[in-house]
């Protein structure tokens, strides 16, 4: 018998894992699943971006699936997730399956972690996504001197939640969609050598744009997040769309923004 994702045999697979990986639904089955897709889109090519996602359907909500650092993420299996229980506990890593499942290499937590970690705790979220889309590199080399990416009056805008901070449950929530007309703010933050050393800016721009599902990495790529991993792909979606429109714009003169 083989796992229903793979061709492994089960008999190799621990049996705590046998259950999840049966389910096409389950995180770990889930990241595989959007890290070939994403891969396609060229959003995580050259082991770049990645994927993590909050098992909110499962008894422990606060568990968080997250692929592992510096691998080709088209490529992940299911049982190689690392699985952080929120905020900072490495609960499983891969280095713990059979050899016969895995690299020979020792497995390391994505590199983009604390920045995930980030969005689960100042956001509520589900799922985070980061991925180098070219389009999200390029508008932040265009805007080269802004701190934020604005554009109005597009029709793709009201794929983005509106979202507003909610006085007595002090957490930011969806109130409903935008609209066509209104100004989508992205904040844009300076890149750093090192992914982890992006957390406290990435921090600092969740708390002072409450309105945004995510942030311009400069030179580098997107963090989105949202209520569930199909919510954050349709913003990251609409967001990519957005951004390779405004590319379009700028290069040939016209600004995203109309007074
Ligand atoms: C060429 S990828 C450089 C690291 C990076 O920006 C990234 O998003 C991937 O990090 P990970 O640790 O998940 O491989
Ligand atoms: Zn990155």
């Amino acid at each position: 018998m083989a796992c229903s994702c793979n061709n492994k045999p089960s008999s190799l697979v621990p049996a705590e894992l046998q259950q999840e990986l049966s389910d096409p639904n389950h995180p770990a089955n889930l990241i595989c699943e959007l890290c070939r897709l994403f891969y396609d889109l060229n959003w995580v090519t050259g082991t770049g971006g990645g994927i993590s996602i909050r098992d909110v359907e499962g008894p422990n909500p606060n568990l968080v699936y997250i692929a592992p650092s510096g691998v080709q993420k088209e490529r992940i299996q299911p049982w190689e997730m690392f699985v952080v229980d929120l905020p900072d506990t490495i609960v499983r890593t891969p280095n713990e399956c059979p050899k016969e499942l895995t690299k020979s290499y020792k497995y390391k937590p994505s590199a983009c972690t604390p920045l995930f970690v980030s969005c689960y705790t100042l956001r509520d979220a589900g799922a985070c996504i980061h991925t180098h889309s070219q389009n999200a590199v390029m508008i932040t080399i265009l805007l080269e001197h802004e701190k934020e990416f604005v554009i109005n009056h597009v029709e793709q805008i009201k794929a983005l939640p509106r979202l507003e901070y909610n006085e007595s449950t002090k957490k930011v929530e969806k109130v409903g969609s935008m609209e066509n007309y209104e100004k989508l703010v992205i904040p844009i933050i300076e890149n750093t050598p090192h992914e982890e050393d992006l957390t406290e800016t990435l921090e600092e721009a969740i708390r002072n744009y409450p309105g945004t599902s995510a942030v311009l990495v400069r030179r580098h790529g997107i963090y989105v997040w949202g209520e569930t991993i199909w919510k954050a792909k349709v913003y990251n979606e609409a967001l990519d769309y957005l951004l390779e429109l405004a590319v379009k714009m700028k290069l040939a003169g016209i600004s995203t923004v109309r007074e």
